[in-house]
């Protein structure tokens, strides 16, 4: 039959506009059966992150010579640290018919649009550039520099919108849960339609 792999998830869109948070709240939410995947990064993880459950951790050497040996399905540089997708992970999963969501930054997705046209790209959208701001603030995690250049970052990344399939605003979240879960769930009917009447069709005189 066809579509029998998994679908193939992206949540992207800038820092701070609450991917974590909502992502979070889609996995806490069981009506969906999802695996994440956890990427690698250099950068130093946060207080109350965990080596293999929030990221991998790694050094610049490590990843590199990852980069080196196609480990990931997609990698970049975002705000002077590497992060990528192994892609092993990724391609079990799907193979075994199960859903995969990834949560990546703008330039991940794009590439990850090239491998995986029929993947579903989803960017989490701010009310405002100035709540934006708000959250990376208030998020207290990053000093006033790396928040500037993050700022800089999204604006560029809110240019790519249009690249998109879905564009979901994050006013508050268990509404942008509700907006994704719906859009995950009208995907798969989507496929199972298709795939039926495929099967219908082809069975029958
Ligand atoms: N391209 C890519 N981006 C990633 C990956 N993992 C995380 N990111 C993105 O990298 C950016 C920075 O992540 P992080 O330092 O954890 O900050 P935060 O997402 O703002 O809390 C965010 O936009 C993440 O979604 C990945 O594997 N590949
Ligand atoms: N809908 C929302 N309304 C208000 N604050 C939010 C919302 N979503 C997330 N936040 C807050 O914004 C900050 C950034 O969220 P986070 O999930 O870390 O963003 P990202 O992963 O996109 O960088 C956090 O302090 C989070 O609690």
């Amino acid at each position: 039959m066809r579509h029998e792999r998994g679908l193939l998830i992206v949540l992207s869109g800038p820092s701070g506009v609450g991917k974590g948070t909502v992502r979070k709240a889609i996995f806490d939410n069981k009506d969906l059966d999802l695996q994440y995947s956890i990427s690698m990064t250099t950068r130093n993880p946060r207080e109350g992150e965990v080596h293999g459950v929030d990221y991998f951790f790694t050094s610049k050497e490590d990843f590199k010579q990852k980069i080196n040996e196609d480990k990931f399905l997609e990698w970049a540089e975002f705000v002077g640290n590497y992060y990528g997708t192994p892609i092993d992970y990724v391609e079990k999963t799907l193979s075994e018919g199960k859903d995969i969501f990834l949560e990546i930054e703008v330039q991940g997705a794009l590439q990850v649009k090239k491998a995986f046209p029929e993947g579903i790209f989803i960017f989490l959208a701010p009310p405002s550039m100035r709540e934006l701001q708000n959250r990376i603030v208030t998020r207290g995690t990053e000093t006033e520099d790396v928040i500037m250049n993050r700022m800089n970052a999204a604006k560029e990344e809110i240019e790519m919108m249009d690249a998109y399939d879905y564009v979901v605003e994050n006013d508050q979240v268990d509404l942008a849960c509700d907006r994704i879960k719906a859009i995950i769930l009208s995907e798969h009917l989507k496929r199972e339609r298709v795939a039926n009447y495929y099967k219908r069709m082809m069975e029958a005189e």
